[in-house]
């Protein structure tokens, strides 16, 4: 920053000299350019003055100079526009701040009786021209700090408004005195002008805050204002300056956004596309070609079909082709969660809605899969009471948190699933025939893998890739005998059964080929004796054997039922339950 930044402010200093003194006061900068200037010289400023001038020579040296002959004074004789010069006497005196030069001020005399009053005075007034000088530096030193106070008040506005999240700051009677963009973004503009902090956080919590001093975070608040329902979480910092609190910084955190931070984290990013349903089979494609359909649309999808037959590969493919790709695909086994705690994983609580809750209470699926898609499987063994309120929220599009007080509008889209016969349980009275129909709005028939043999070598081309990736192996295929054996067997829990049948393969064959020998025995050992007059098993007879020998198995080699639901391709959330389906006897001496 030089004095011609200033120049304003120079030459009203200028002038005061000149009325006092009774003489004119010019000031150069420090690149001899003319800022200020009283008398002859009022009409030169911004013109650059001689190099080789004394006040050249005073920018040089640093060094006051009187000169009481111009033109005939040795510093004049280096000056190429002595000729023309009009001064009759000059005081010169540097300008310095931070030890550098940074100009130059002076008396001049224009007429001989000037010069006589300055020649009279000399010593008075050079010691009145450094304090002078003394005195433009300091206004320059002033500019320059307001200058870096606005700078960095602009670069720090920069980077707050980088965040992203919500920034407030307030006074200790929480009168909002400053915003980043997005906290506009959370509140409106509209929702922060003229407002109060405890209109948002509530009075006893900044009460709180403000008696305590102590930070707080990941506080939840839910704000209502005119149109719309802001929910979400905050830390408070309280801000002190010399031990005397002047206010409170606040963070705000949209839900949104935190449950997107939270399922990135938790669900990753590895999206599902159709391509990745390996198949070629005429009745897979039919499959493809409707659920590519279903995926443009937002209504629900059913998903019926056997275990492991790609059910939740679909619905993860209509997900990420669908407009809600961008949103989270969240899954919920509703077998797999014992009755009690269904509920609350669907809906979520409030902190202290029951004995037991969370401190903070806890974020339900429906919200969770907020902007996207909650993928619902094993809907068929979702008890009746939380079937009626499952239709409730699809008919109403709002939730109640358990132990909440008020509804909170979702944004979801449900793909739900089963395995089971639906409309036979509609039937006899096990799944309510209103929420049948309501989410049986798309409804998607996954085939089994024994309707669609063909695809059984171009899977297996694909599995054994996968696996070699996976453990680090080079196996090329399978025997031929050993795929014979793979294309006869019934494969009761579909592609999943195949994929851990390959995975074993890869895992136990010495060469680069699976041979019959490296495949599970249960596969090698299919059993045909019961086997109807048409030459068919009868599936469900074919089931309930493979558990009964899985059962076996485990005991008589000491493993668990969790790793024999692995031989059988199913969970072990299925296994339990089929296991009760077919009445089988697990602790039987026969077993
Ligand atoms: N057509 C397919 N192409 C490639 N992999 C598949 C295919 N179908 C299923 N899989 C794989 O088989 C396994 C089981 O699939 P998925 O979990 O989608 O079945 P599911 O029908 O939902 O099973 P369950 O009824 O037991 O929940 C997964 O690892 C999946 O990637």
């Amino acid at each position: 920053m030089s004095l011609d930044n200033i120049r304003e402010s120079v030459q009203n200093i200028s002038e005061a000299i000149a009325s006092v003194v009774g003489v004119d006061v010019t000031v150069v900068d420090d690149i001899l350019k003319r800022v200020a200037g009283t008398g002859s010289y009022k009409k030169c400023i911004g013109e650059n003055i001689s190099f080789n001038s004394a006040f050249g020579d005073v920018l040089k040296t640093g060094k006051s100079l009187i000169i009481e002959e111009p033109r005939k004074h040795e510093v004049c004789l280096r000056c190429e526009v002595r000729g023309s010069c009009i001064e009759f006497a000059e005081v010169c005196c540097p300008i310095i701040l931070e030890k550098e030069v940074v100009g130059v001020i002076g008396l001049i005399a224009f007429d001989e009786e000037k010069r006589d009053k300055i020649l009279e005075n000399k010593d008075n007034l050079m010691n009145f021209l450094g304090r002078m000088a003394d005195l433009v530096a300091s206004k320059l030193l002033e500019s320059k700090n307001t200058k870096e106070i606005e700078l960095l008040a602009k670069k720090l506005e920069i980077v707050i408004d980088c965040v992203d999240k919500g920034i407030v700051l307030v006074d200790n009677e929480g009168n909002i005195l400053m915003e980043n963009k997005n906290a506009i973004d959370i509140f409106g503009l509209k929702g922060l002008k003229g407002k109060k902090i405890q209109s948002i956080i509530g009075k006893s919590q900044y009460d709180n805050i403000i008696k305590n001093g102590s930070k707080l975070s990941n506080i939840e608040f839910s704000y209502k204002d005119k149109k719309n329902q802001i929910r979400g979480f905050f830390d408070a910092s309280p801000i002190e300056i010399d031990n005397k609190s002047i206010g409170v910084v606040f963070v705000f955190s949209k839900i949104s956004d935190v449950l997107s931070i939270v399922n990135r984290v938790s669900t990753g990013t590895i999206t599902t596309s159709f391509e990745e349903i390996i198949g070629t089979s005429s009745i897979l494609d039919e499959t493809k070609k409707k659920a590519k359909k279903a995926s443009i649309s937002s209504s629900t999808v059913m998903i019926q079909g056997e275990s492991g037959t790609g059910k939740e590969l679909f619905a993860r493919a209509i997900h990420f082709s669908s407009s809600r790709s961008k949103g989270p695909f969240i899954a919920l086994n509703c077998s797999a969660i014992p009755e009690h705690l269904l509920e609350s994983e669907l809906f979520g609580y409030e902190e202290g809605a029951f004995t037991g809750a969370k401190r903070g209470g806890k974020e339900g699926k429906f919200l969770l899969a907020s902007t996207g898609t909650l993928f619902l499987d094993e809907i068929g063994d979702m008890p009746l009471h939380l079937q009626t309120k499952l239709l409730r929220v699809l008919q109403e599009g709002m939730i109640e948190k358990i132990g909440g007080k008020s509804p909170i509008p979702i944004d979801i889209r449900i793909i739900a699933a089963t395995n089971k016969d639906l409309e036979q349980m509609v039937d006899e009275k096990e799944f309510r025939d209103d929420l049948f129909y309501r989410i049986n709005v798309i409804p998607l028939q996954i085939p089994s893998l024994r309707e669609r043999k063909e695809d059984i070598i171009i899977l297996v081309d694909y599995l054994i890739k996968k696996c070699n990736k996976k453990l680090g192996k080079d196996v090329k295929g399978v025997s031929d005998e050993g795929m014979k054996a793979l294309l006869n067997y019934s494969w009761p829990g579909n592609v999943r059964e195949l994929e851990n049948s390959i995975e074993y393969a890869v895992n136990m064959s010495s060469s680069s080929v699976i041979t019959l020998q490296s495949l599970p025995k249960r596969i090698l050992k299919n059993d045909y004796s019961s086997l109807d007059d048409k030459g068919i098993i009868n599936l469900q007879e074919l089931e309930k054997r493979e558990i009964i020998k899985t059962i076996k198995y485990c005991k008589e080699n000491n493993i668990s039922l969790k790793e024999g639901a692995t031989f059988l391709g199913i969970g072990k959330a299925t296994l339990y339950r089929k296991i009760k389906e077919y009445n089988i006897e697990i602790r039987s001496e026969n077993l």
